[in-house]
């Protein structure tokens, strides 16, 4: 007994057609539904493809089927009877016989595009997620500025860059002065207040590559790389003077500052060095800054 079962049916467009021209013999109704043709419409299998899968057809596709005879899951693109593109997968086959033919598969792909499309637009999204973790990880969200830990990183790496180009470097520790006393005279939010506006007074009197960062609760700290023409005294003169001009709501603000310089310590023993001659400049009376040279002492 033998049972009829129709191509038509076939979830796939399954088409035979001469090696020479791809003349088309034979192709099924699904074939004709996806590209939107007409049977008899289209002579040969070429033209219902875009110009860029003809080249790739003809570059590729025909070379490898006539020196391997067969070629698998190559993405083309239909060019619909409306103009529509549908990328297809295609795969083929030369079979031999009295006139050798070419017997070609199409399968649609929209549906893996859509779903690839979807898997590369939730990376990017992971993507963007990430970087944005890694920047909040780095900052210090009341002022914006750096926080302690990205602080460490960076001045670190900026210390020993300086001691590859022989370079001195200097640690700016600073504290705001009587700072409980501003939160518990004008309350916790306007001491916020102070901290966002001291960090924008501090940003704006430093240079880019200066590290900056807010490093504990009123505690700012900037490390720099001394140029030949710099004085980090009157740089933080100038910061002393600038926080001094600056009435913050209402409140005056004095800053002490204790300030490390050297050309040869590391990040930690230059951080305690200014810790030291910040908590000098509180014992002599704050707002004031002490300095030294830590290689001298
Ligand atoms: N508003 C506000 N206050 C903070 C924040 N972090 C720390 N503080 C407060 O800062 C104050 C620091 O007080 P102290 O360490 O005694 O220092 P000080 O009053 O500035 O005194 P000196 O540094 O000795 O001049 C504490 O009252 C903390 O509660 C913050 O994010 N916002």
């Amino acid at each position: 007994m033998t049972v009829e079962f129709p191509l038509d049916n076939f979830p796939s467009g399954l088409i035979v057609t001469t090696v020479e021209d791809r003349q088309i013999l034979f192709a099924n109704q699904y074939f004709y539904k996806v590209s939107q043709q007409e049977p008899q419409s289209v002579e040969r299998i070429g033209l219902i493809f875009t110009a860029a899968s003809k080249i790739v057809i003809e570059s590729f596709v025909m070379p490898m089927l006539l020196h391997q005879g067969h070629c698998e899951e190559i993405q083309l693109t239909l060019e619909t009877k409306s103009a529509d593109r549908v990328p297809v997968l295609v795969n083929a086959r030369v079979v031999q016989g009295d006139k050798p033919v070419i017997y070609w598969v199409i399968s649609t792909a929209q549906q893996r595009d859509a779903l690839y499309q979807e898997l590369v637009n939730l990376r990017n999204d992971l993507e963007q997620r990430a970087e944005k973790l890694e920047v909040l990880s780095q900052t210090d969200e009341l002022t914006g500025l750096m926080n302690r830990r990205a602080f460490v990183a960076r001045a670190t790496a900026m210390i020993k860059q300086a001691l590859r180009s022989k370079m001195s470097y200097s640690f700016f520790m600073l504290d705001i002065d009587h700072f409980k006393q501003i939160n518990d005279q004008h309350g916790h939010d306007i001491g916020d207040e102070v901290l966002r506006e001291m960090g924008q007074i501090l940003a704006k009197n430093s240079r880019e590559n200066d590290v900056l960062a807010r490093i504990g609760g009123e505690e700012f700290a900037i490390v720099t790389i001394n140029q030949a023409s710099d004085s980090p005294v009157k740089f933080a003169e100038k910061l002393l003077a600038a926080i001094r001009a600056e009435k913050i709501h209402g409140v005056d603000i004095t800053l002490s500052l204790g300030l490390a310089i050297s050309a040869k310590a590391s990040f930690e023993q230059l951080y305690k060095g200014a810790d030291i001659l910040l908590y000098e400049a509180k014992n002599q009376g704050r707002n004031q800054l002490v300095c030294r040279d830590i290689d001298q002492s």
